[in-house]
């Protein structure tokens, strides 16, 4: 069994906490009101912003570490959808009203950015970066896959942000970049597969804890 398969198994109760959040289910059942979703869409951007040069970082250790040569297509990929990110979500902010310039990123948020910024390290090797890259992309398009589905009853307003990350291609980027962090663990030492499950599971509670403050419980 793959290594990750073993951790999905090992740790499907915080992995399913972190993709049928409460949070989802309020968009999935359309009980969800809009001052949480602008609250999650303003602190969502501020992350992003941050996630950027953290996947700049992941190039970066690929290029020096890893000699799959696809893998550096894949990951360019998913920077360059990032840039129509930003723009999504600055479309989708002034649709809302919600002025991106103020807003005040929030402590689980700066937790979680500055959680990011300690893997851009050069001590922290690929596989544990591509593992974290390849989880916080997993968690979004399980969590907003859920909201499409056929007897769910997500509002038409948030169709197209649950589409985003929820769609199929964003699902097949998902599995090239879990291929990726596996072929990765599969040739890594013990220690170093060792910090990549650790790193897992602190992007898995990262992920609940900004679920958590979009609801507006922290
Ligand atoms: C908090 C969070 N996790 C994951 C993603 C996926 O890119 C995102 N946009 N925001």
């Amino acid at each position: 069994m793959g290594t990750i398969e073993t951790w999905m198994k090992k740790h499907s109760l915080l992995y399913t906490g972190a993709t049928n959040h409460p949070f989802i289910h309020s968009i999935r059942d359309g009980t969800i009101d809009l001052s949480s979703f602008k609250r999650w869409l303003g602190q969502d951007y501020i992350f992003v912003r941050a996630f950027v040069p953290f996947v700049a970082s992941v190039l970066l250790k690929l290029w020096k570490e890893s000699d799959e040569s696809s893998d550096m297509e894949v990951i360019l990929g998913g920077m360059a959808a990032l840039n129509d990110e930003l723009a999504w979500f600055k479309k989708e902010a002034s649709k809302r009203g919600v002025s991106l310039s103020d807003i005040v990123p929030h402590k689980a948020n700066i937790r979680y950015c500055s959680f990011l910024e300690s893997l851009t390290s050069t001590e922290v090797e690929y596989t544990v970066a591509i593992t974290a890259f390849w989880a916080i992309e997993a968690v979004y398009q399980d969590s907003f896959a859920h909201c499409l589905e056929e007897d769910s009853k997500t509002p038409a307003e948030l169709k197209e942000t649950c589409e985003r990350w929820g769609n199929e291609a964003f699902g097949q980027y998902c599995r090239s970049l879990r291929e990726i962090a596996k072929r990765s663990l599969e040739k890594a030492p013990d220690g170093v597969v060792s910090k990549a499950e650790i790193v897992f599971l602190r992007v898995l509670e990262h992920e609940v804890e900004f679920w958590n403050m979009s609801r507006g419980e922290t």
